[in-house]
């Protein structure tokens, strides 16, 4: 499998916000867009989630063209976006509606999986913002997407809470092999987490380089390593490190 974006360009009202992207991800990769605000970087994974037609080039799938929004990709943005009225295990199992009771059943594994158990008969109301996107990470997971796509989804979470879902991720990458298209503004979490992170610049937004993090996972966040790609990744989005 592999998604295969060529000369993707997006306009909204005569302005161009991301320009002529060609980006080949491989089954099981996980790659994050990295960029300065408004480089087009959600532009990017709207358009690859289907949930935004209005590009021009083309945006390929196990050699399919995306023409709207596809049952093997799950998206987690990031707010969690959970129906009030509805408690966890229901938000969880909400897109199964209808579906055999053994799938409801696989469902419900992953509310442990994700560190929920004991929280099924809560309301989103009562849930602190971590186990909220738990939640998403759950809902997300039960259609057994190949592809995941994440618009900053722990953008808005305390630095504990966030390192903690971001080591969930590596194990549901380690057991499902998923494909993770990630879009943050972190570069540290980008190097935590990615094979290689994409460095969209300007306006609009064009890649600017494909940078391959050669490094084992899990990896040491404090390292020397990750601690110099930071460094060039800085340089390279002209940021000043100090
Ligand atoms: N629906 C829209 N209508 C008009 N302009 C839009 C729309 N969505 C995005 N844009 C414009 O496209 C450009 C890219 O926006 P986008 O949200 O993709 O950037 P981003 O890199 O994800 O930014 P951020 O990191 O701040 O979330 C911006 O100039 C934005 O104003």
């Amino acid at each position: 499998m592999a998604l295969v974006l060529e000369q993707v360009s997006r306009t909204f009202n005569q302005v161009k916000a991301v320009s002529d992207v060609n980006l080949t991800i491989q089954a099981g990769e996980i790659v994050g867009l990295l960029g300065t605000s408004g480089c087009g970087k959600s532009t990017l994974l709207r358009a690859i989630s289907g949930l935004d037609q209005h590009y021009t080039g083309s945006i390929v799938l196990n050699d399919h063209v995306i023409t709207g929004i596809h049952d093997t990709i799950g998206f987690i943005f990031q707010e969690p976006r959970l129906l009030p009225w509805l408690d966890v295990k229901a938000n969880i199992t909400f897109g199964l509606k209808g579906a055999p009771a053994d799938e409801i059943e696989r469902a419900l594994r992953f509310i442990d999986y994700v560190g929920l158990t004991g929280k099924e008969a809560l309301y989103p109301r009562q849930l602190s913002g971590g186990m909220a996107q738990r939640v998403a990470i759950a809902r997300a997971l039960v259609t057994s997407p190949e592809t995941l796509l994440l618009d900053e989804p722990f953008s808005a979470l305390d630095a504990f809470t966030k390192m903690q879902l971001q080591d969930l991720l590596l194990r549901i990458w380690q057991k499902y092999q998923t494909t993770m298209v990630l879009v943050t503004h972190d570069i540290d979490e980008a190097l935590y987490l990615c094979d290689r992170i994409i460095i969209l610049k300007g306006q609009p937004g064009t890649v600017v380089d494909d940078i391959k993090i050669k490094q084992q996972r899990p990896r040491d966040r404090g390292s020397v390593e990750l601690a110099q790609y930071k460094t060039d990744i800085l340089a390279k989005l002209e940021i000043n490190n100090g």
